[in-house]
C-alpha cells in the first residue's frame, strides 16, 4: 500500500509526526508538502493530493490543515475523491466500511497526537463493506456528473 501525505502550515507539526508513525509501520508514503510551518495556502496541497488519488499514483492518502474543514472542502472538489474528515475513531471506522472514503482530513489544531494516530491507525486497517455502500457511493459519483 502507497499512501499520500499532505497538509498546510497549520497541519505540518502533525503531518511529520504521522510520517513517523508510517515508517515505523512500514507502510510506502509520498510527501506532497508543505515542508515548513511558513504560512501556505491549504488548496495547493489538497490539490496535489487529491489529484494524486484520482489518478492512482497512490491508493489513499491523509491530509491535515488547522481545522481540516478548509482541505477537506477542496480535496472534495476533484472527482472521485471521497474526503472525510474526522475527529473520532468510529468516524474513521465509518468513512472507510460505509464511505470508502480515500482521503483522510485531519484538523492539526483541532485534535492531539494521540487520537490523530489511533484515528490514522483505524482508518488504514478498515475495509469497504461494499453491497448497498457500494450502491450509495455509486450515487455520489453520479452527483459528480
Ligand atoms: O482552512 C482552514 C480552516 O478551515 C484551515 O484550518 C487552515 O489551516 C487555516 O485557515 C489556516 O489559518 P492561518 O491563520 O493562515 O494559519
Amino acid at each position: 500500500m502507497k499512501i499520500g501525505i499532505g497538509s498546510d502550515h497549520a497541519g505540518y507539526e502533525l503531518k511529520e509526526y504521522i510520517k513517523d508513525y508510517l515508517k515505523e509501520e512500514g507502510i510506502e508514503y509520498v510527501d506532497y508538502g508543505t515542508n515548513t510551518i511558513d504560512s501556505v495556502d491549504y488548496p495547493d496541497y489538497a490539490k496535489k493530493v487529491a489529484e494524486a488519488v484520482a489518478t492512482k499514483e497512490i491508493e489513499k492518502a491523509i491530509v491535515i490543515c488547522g481545522t481540516g474543514i478548509g482541505i477537506s472542502i477542496a480535496c472534495n472538489k476533484v472527482k472521485g475523491i471521497r474526503c472525510a474528515l474526522c475527529s473520532d475513531t468510529y468516524s474513521a471506522r465509518m468513512s472507510m466500511e460505509h464511505n470508502n472514503a480515500n482521503i483522510l482530513a485531519l484538523g492539526g489544531r483541532v485534535i492531539g497526537r494521540d487520537l490523530a494516530m489511533e484515528i490514522v491507525s483505524v482508518w488504514l486497517k478498515s475495509k469497504f463493506q461494499g453491497g448497498k455502500h457500494e450502491r450509495r457511493i455509486n450515487k455520489i459519483s453520479d452527483i459528480e456528473g
